[in-house]
């Protein structure tokens, strides 16, 4: 199997016949590669932060291809936190400390020769942190978050949406949701104003991994993450601020923004052999790099299942989206690269569905007196699901609701005694995904944009065969699997093609 350990390979994650071409050294005897890594140039880190795990890869440049890859969960989530809120938090001390392993397991030798380093990252969460105190440098070789608050992530539903309709309405075509940076903003101004006393720079995950390598004391934020915040103009690339002011917005906490594809500056020390002064781009949208790494064709359309799901063609050249979102629309234009956008039905309802039931049942087992650990309830239903090849068990999987439609929350129904075994649960469950999804971006759309091929991307979709059948059958057109599927490689091929 992929995993070693807590840890996996990326590429281990696809099947046999479907994994990447990541094999450029496996090419060349030992002593080849030796020698051509002797004289070779160098290497860009890719990183991911992802809501469940995080990802590195090393890109040869020359080559342009993955040399070498690990992912490692984070196990971040917090869960005693609730008090009535509905609040999604996590502990950014773990996903810094997976970072930290996921990196060092990378060769030492390849690591010193990293000529820049680009970070890709869940998107719509905010960390907060003090500017000259948001972490601890130990040794020189890595760090450690000290004054920051937990990530409030994408996931968060503490803004109902009755909160959300008193927040002023944005200049913007994307609409604001809870879970959404500036929303959040807005709770706390709201609800808890002192907390934000105690900090003075806010951003993303992977915005707050960026400044801590280049040792800034402010924020730098790339239009892909800031429209993810909301209250963001993507047409001029700026803020909101005139209307932000009026509403009594803390305006310093709104980070700098810079171009997708800039520098926000160089490493300010020495990092698991990443010598300092290594250039390190502006954090990107991991959706946006997921996509960047494996649609081919603008007649691709492509199916990122993570924790969440996305499902997303490329606008055609010139498309300026509209003033104003349409209301409860299921489909958003999101800012991609060079001024272009993507079409996006953005689920929140992906790989964490599986999850979620996978903790269920851990649970529910715990309770009864049995343990068996996640890896091995996984296992064990796909192979159940896998020799269940239909059900007429309906599960509508909505269990964080929408975007659009966010009191929409998950239901089963057709229930008979006949299908209750795991195999057609989860069978329903894998289906009602792909179900949900294909219902927020219907088929006549991919029709009118001239889509003629799906490619599926992201681990979720890579460790779950049943999960691949469902696509297979969900979608007319033919579906393949991206040969170098990830956000963390969409980043660092964009610097390579950036160099
Ligand atoms: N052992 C496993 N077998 C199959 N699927 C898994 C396993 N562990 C996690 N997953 C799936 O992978 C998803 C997380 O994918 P990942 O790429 O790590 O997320 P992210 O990029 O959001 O951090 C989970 O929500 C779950 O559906
Ligand atoms: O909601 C959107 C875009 O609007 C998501 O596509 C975006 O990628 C977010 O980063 C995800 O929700 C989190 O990504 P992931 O951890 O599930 O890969």
């Amino acid at each position: 199997m992929f995993l070693h350990g807590s840890s996996f390979l990326i590429s281990d994650c696809l099947p046999a016949r479907k994994r990447p071409l990541l094999t450029l050294p496996c090419l060349m005897t030992v002593a080849e590669r030796s020698v051509r890594e002797a004289v070779m140039s160098a290497f860009i880190l890719g990183l991911d932060v992802g809501t469940t795990s995080v990802k590195a890869v090393l890109l040869e440049t020359d080559s342009r291809s993955v040399v070498e890859s690990h992912a490692l969960p984070t196990a971040s989530d917090i869960s005693d936190n609730n008090n009535g809120i509905n609040a999604k938090e996590q502990d950014p001390g773990r996903i810094v400390d997976a970072l930290n392993r996921c990196v060092g397991q990378l060769s030492r030798d390849k690591l010193q020769r990293v000529s820049s380093i680009g970070l890709s990252g869940q998107m719509h969460g905010v960390l907060f942190w003090k500017a000259k105190s948001g972490c601890d440098w130990l040794n020189m070789e890595f760090f450690t978050p000290r004054d920051t608050s937990q990530l409030i992530t994408w996931q968060d539903g503490r803004c109902s949406s009755q909160f959300l309709s008193s927040l002023p309405k944005p200049d913007s075509h994307l609409s604001v949701a809870s879970g959404f940076g500036c929303a959040t903003i807005f709770w706390y101004t709201r609800n808890k104003p002192e907390f934000l006393e105690d900090f003075t720079v806010a951003g993303t995950i992977q915005d707050y991994v960026t400044s801590m390598l280049c040792g800034l004391e402010e924020c730098v934020m790339t239009p892909q993450n800031a429209a993810s915040w909301g209250f963001f103009n993507t047409t001029s690339n700026q803020w909101n601020t005139n209307i932000l002011t009026e509403a009594g917005f803390p305006l310093h906490l709104l980070p700098k923004c810079v171009p997708s594809g800039g520098f926000a500056g160089k490493t300010c020390s020495n990092w698991h052999g990443i010598p300092a002064g290594t250039p390190v781009a502006v954090a990107l949208g991991d959706f946006q790099c997921s996509v960047y790494s494996c649609m081919s064709a603008n007649t691709d359309a492509v199916l990122n299942i993570s924790t969440s799901a996305q499902l997303t063609f490329a606008m055609p050249a010139g498309f300026k989206p509209p003033d104003s979102p349409p209301p409860a629309s299921s489909i958003a234009y999101f800012p991609h690269f060079n001024d272009s956008y993507l079409a996006v039905a953005a689920s929140l309802n992906g790989g964490n569905v599986m999850a979620t039931f996978v903790g269920m049942l851990g649970a529910w087992m715990k309770e009864l007196g049995a343990e068996l650990s996640d890896v091995c309830l996984y296992e064990k239903l796909i192979h159940c699901a896998l020799n269940q090849e239909t059900s007429d068990l309906r599960v509508s999987p909505t269990v964080l609701g929408e975007r659009h439609d966010p009191l929409c929350l998950g239901h089963v129904t057709n229930i008979s005694t006949a299908n209750l075994s795991l195999g057609h649960v989860t069978r329903a469950l894998c289906r009602g995904v792909l179900d949900n999804i294909t219902a927020m971006m219907p088929a006549e759309r991919l029709q009118q944009a001239a889509v003629s091929r799906i490619v599926g991307s992201g681990s979720a979709l890579a460790r779950n065969e049943v999960l691949r059948q469902e696509v297979e059958k969900a979608f007319h057109q033919p579906v393949v699997y991206g040969q170098n599927a990830d956000s963390a490689v969409g980043v660092a091929m964009l610097l390579c093609d950036l160099r």
